[in-house]
């Protein structure tokens, strides 16, 4: 679930860094492991500034002086496949054919044959093992089919048929080919978010940005923003007065399931995917929710309704004004402290929850308090909550989770740690809620939280996170790779971060 965007600007003698900057800040929550940049200047030169870091403190000033040109695309990471290295963090570059950048948002299921192909066939080397990389010369070989001086658009949107061809998962991307121009795709079950929108200047030209999610659009006063459609494709030219962006879909939809959890946790609640309003859907996972809470506990059982920051707050109110109960902040976030799920390590997320969440006594003593969490999945958070409420005098305490429990891994994008370590794995309700050292726990169901995001355009979602059936199945062997190359990650001595910058050939000197 990273977060990406790419903007063109019509004027080719405004530098696109510094509202890309911009830009990647509104879209950090999707991403906090690494960030990172890529212009097209004059005569083609591509120009990056990426690192392991949160975007404010990859994107120095100084760093960002040197990104020229009016074209460019960024990323920020949360690693799903490979590792956290710096040599992993996006926009990812190869010099051959044309010089190319690719920023990806998912996850391919299928890499083990993939890494065979591009080593047994294609002859490119991967350098990393990292998917995106892997996703990036699949392209780079296709388009080099052509054997052409210079591609035309027809050229690229051929590259991309084989790329959806070869490649299982979920992807949503920005790209950039030196000198020629900006181009989008996603995946053709729509699992990964992408938007694109326009921007009309004084003089009557346009800009245009693609993006992970509206409310980047939005803040940068981007208008009639439309999604790509699953297997669809758009290319903007790097020169917008060269003529409008061409869309094509380049293969059918194979069908248009945006991944469930997206409106659950990972998106802002701001922003609107696939025309439906993420802040809407949570409104109505409280509603839903408090429906079942009624069916399983007595109306005097539960005093007060808390909400555990940030992003469940949005459906524990709307779940006690559904119950007719009070809403607390018995919880207090500290504002300095990131999102704790999306931390790479468990150390990391344990330490996290204690520095990040803080209990005021006086609204948990002598008190039966209901816990409102959007998820629960390593448990991590719930644990440190549930035991913190316990501390402040909590008579009984409630966990409510405005997600049905998740059992399987997700796969596109979401690195939910593997089966093993989901504190839901083959437990009852009953043994989460004593593993969690609450009372009680209650999940919403899996038809009610699918009922809070369907519209009349989107009924069917990427849900394999609670069912364990995957909309474009597992190549076989995928998950025992992932495994592999985590416990080998696990085990490299002092980590593998560097706060260091990486060159275009991806050579990281940690
Ligand atoms: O069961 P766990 O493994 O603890 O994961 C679930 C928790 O992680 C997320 O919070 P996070 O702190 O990442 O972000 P938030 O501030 O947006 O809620 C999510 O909102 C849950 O609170
Ligand atoms: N969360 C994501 O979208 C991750 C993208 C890519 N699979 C990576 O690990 O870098
Ligand atoms: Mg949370």
């Amino acid at each position: 679930m990273c977060g990406i965007l790419g903007i063109v600007l019509a004027d080719q003698n405004r530098p696109v860094a510094p509202e890309l900057c911009d830009g990647c800040i509104f879209l950090q929550h999707r991403g906090q492991d690494a960030a990172g940049i890529a212009t097209c200047g004059e005569r083609g030169r591509i120009y990056q500034c990426k690192g392991n870091g949160m975007a404010r403190d990859v994107f120095t000033q100084n760093r960002v002086a040197g990104l020229s040109g009016a074209m460019g695309i960024g990323h920020l990471r949360y690693p799903t496949a490979g590792s956290s290295a710096n040599s992993e963090a996006q926009p990812f570059y190869v010099n051959s054919p044309y010089g190319i950048n690719l920023a990806h948002n998912g996850n391919l299921v299928n890499t083990v044959s993939l890494n065979r192909y591009m080593d047994e066939d294609v002859h490119r080397h991967i350098n990393t093992d990292s998917d995106s990389e892997l996703l990036l010369n699949i392209f780079a070989a296709e388009l080099e089919k052509h054997n052409k001086y210079r591609v035309n658009n027809e050229d690229v949107f051929h590259a991309l048929e084989g790329v959806y061809r070869l490649c299982r998962g979920g992807y949503a991307c920005v790209g950039m080919l030196a000198g020629f121009a900006m181009f989008g795709f996603r995946d053709p079950n729509g699992i990964r978010p992408l938007l694109f929108g326009e921007r009309e200047n004084a003089d009557g030209t346009k800009d245009y940005m693609l993006a992970s999610e509206s409310v980047v659009l939005k803040a940068h006063n981007f208008s009639k923003f439309r999604d790509l459609l699953p297997g669809e494709a758009v290319i903007i030219p790097k020169d917008p007065k060269a003529g409008p962006p061409e869309f094509k879909q380049v293969v059918p939809i194979n069908s248009y399931r945006p991944d469930l959890f997206e409106y659950v946790y990972f998106a802002r609640p701001d922003s609107v995917l696939d025309g439906i309003s993420v802040y809407h859907t949570r409104l109505a996972m409280g509603v839903k929710l408090a429906e079942n809470i009624k069916r399983r506990l007595a109306a005097d059982e539960v005093d007060v309704v808390m909400a555990v920051p940030d992003t469940a707050r949005t459906c524990a109110l709307q779940c006690a004004n559904t119950l007719g109960k009070p809403y607390r902040e018995g919880f207090v976030k500290n504002r300095y402290v990131g999102r704790t799920f999306i931390m790479p390590n468990q150390k990391e997320r344990v330490s996290s929850v204690r520095r990040k969440l803080n209990a005021m006594d006086s609204e948990f003593r002598g008190k039966n308090v209901l816990i409102v969490d959007d998820s629960i999945v390593r448990g991590t958070t719930s644990i440190e909550i549930v035991n913190m409420a316990r501390e402040c005098g909590a008579k009984k305490v409630f966990f409510a989770s405005a997600a049905p429990a998740i059992r399987y891994n997700h796969i596109y994008g979401i690195d939910l740690t593997d089966n093993k370590n989901l504190i839901a794995y083959n437990k009852s309700e009953s043994e989460v809620a004593t593993a969690l050292g609450c009372d009680e726990v209650i999940y919403q169901t899996l038809e009610d939280l699918v009922d809070c995001c369907t519209t009349e355009k989107i009924q069917n979602f990427e849900v394999g996170v609670f069912t364990g059936n995957y909309v474009t199945g597992v190549e076989d062997g995928y998950l025992n790779e992932l495994e592999r190359v985590r416990a080998l990650n696990a085990k490299a001595p002092g980590g593998i971060k560097a706060a260091v910058d990486v060159g275009l050939y991806n050579s990281a000197d940690y």
